[in-house]
């Protein structure tokens, strides 16, 4: 691992790493922060997975998660949101391709060569992490936003024993029923909609259920509000007697400054969950 920057940052250290990805297959880009807690030991890690578009830099820029991680003592991770480079494919729309990895495994070509991303967020990176001696517990947390609220749920109801906490921010719930999925999970995975149930969060609730709590946030003004759906993951969530809250904050888009305003809630649900 390349450490190619390294900021001081509420009393921590904001550092942005480069490797070589084996899942993936090409060259990665990732932001760890490390709070001032991390010189003393090991430190639970929250990782932070971006939505449509982004990179590593968005939730680490925008997301004012820093403060909050550093006053409760939690690390951060930021992996980018796709396989990158040149020889990776990509397409002409913004939600498909480079930008848009979905945290899954493509099954399907030109896709498949690259677009492991579920395999780079849950075994890789954590691997690399740990090889790396730096000051990591072994408790992790997993929360997203939007793309990457779809990320944090489905790869934390899939791997209970990964993750102890999961949160979410204006997730697309509901990928199977929405345009912010058919189309994606058509490209990557194939036709056989039976596969594609195990990277829906309502239908891995109603399939397997969850061990903990969960916390989502949805502004109502949400301008993608009608792709996210999140009555469906009311209604999974009443049904299926998970423990949760769901919290409908009037008047916030899908931004940042939605994102933002409650990430210092989210950073203190999960330091409450990883440091029991
Ligand atoms: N307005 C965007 C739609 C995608 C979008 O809103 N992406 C959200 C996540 S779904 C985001 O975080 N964008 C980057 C940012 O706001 O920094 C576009 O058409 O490119």
């Amino acid at each position: 691992m390349e450490l190619i920057s390294d900021n001081r940052s509420f009393g921590g250290r904001q550092r942005v790493y480069r490797h070589a990805s084996q899942a993936l297959s090409c060259e990665m880009t990732f932001g760890l922060y490390l709070p001032p807690q991390a010189e003393a030991g090991p430190v639970p890690v929250l990782w932070y997975l971006a939505g449509l578009t982004c990179t590593h830099e968005n939730g680490m820029t925008k997301a004012g998660l820093q403060q909050h991680a550093a006053r409760h003592g939690l690390a951060l991770v930021f992996p980018d949101t796709s396989p990158r480079g040149e020889g990776v494919a990509d397409d002409e729309a913004f939600d498909l391709g480079q930008g848009a990895g979905f945290y899954l495994n493509a099954a399907q070509d030109p896709w498949a060569p690259h677009f492991r991303m579920q395999d780079y967020v849950l075994d890789e990176l954590p691997r690399l992490l740990a090889e790396e001696g730096l000051p990591l517990s072994g408790k992790h947390g997993i929360m997203g936003h939007s793309m990457g609220g779809h990320g944090a749920l489905t790869l934390a109801l899939k791997n209970p024993e990964a993750y102890a906490s999961v949160s979410a921010l204006a997730p697309i719930v509901t990928p199977t029923t929405s345009d912010w999925g058919r189309k994606q999970f058509a490209a990557y995975l194939g036709e056989d909609e039976a596969v594609w149930a195990e990277h829906d969060a309502c239908q891995l609730l109603e399939s397997r259920g969850w061990t903990g709590d969960i916390l989502i946030d949805q502004g109502t003004e949400d301008q993608f509000l009608e792709l996210l759906q999140p009555e469906a993951m009311a209604d999974t969530l009443a049904r299926t007697r998970t423990p949760g809250v769901l919290r409908m904050q009037e008047g916030y888009d899908h931004s940042y400054f939605f994102v933002a305003s409650f990430a210092g809630d989210h950073v203190a649900w999960h330091a409450e969950r990883l440091t029991r």
